[in-house]
């Protein structure tokens, strides 16, 4: 193999090492975060609160797009995807909700 290709493969390597940890630390962010809406879902069924909440939506919105912007990271696409994981959340509290 010439220098190039052995360096090209090493730095392969490396990236990928790197998106490995970042996807782990996605995924277990994901899952700190869902056990907290668990307990908003809980008590919105205990306390006959809708699932929903547009206003706060609305905020998380702007504040993620606004990270985004920060991170350097495409803001329509921060937004998609935090509006994808609300909506799963939303499925979540339903589901509380419309257990006796
Ligand atoms: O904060 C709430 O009220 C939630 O239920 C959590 C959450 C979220 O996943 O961030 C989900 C649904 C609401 O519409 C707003 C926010």
């Amino acid at each position: 193999m010439s220098d190039a290709v052995t360096l090209a493969a090493d730095l392969l390597k490396e990236h990928r090492n790197s998106i490995d940890r970042l996807d782990a630390i996605l995924v277990y962010t994901l899952g700190e975060r869902f056990k907290h809406t668990q307990a908003v879902g809980k008590l919105k069924a205990c306390h006959d609160l809708p699932p929903s909440d547009p206003a706060r939506e609305e905020a998380q919105i702007a504040r993620l797009e606004d990270l985004a912007k920060r991170a350097e990271l495409d803001p329509e696409f921060a937004k998609k995807f935090l509006n994808f994981i609300i909506a799963e959340v939303i499925q979540h509290h339903k589901t509380h909700q419309s257990k006796p």
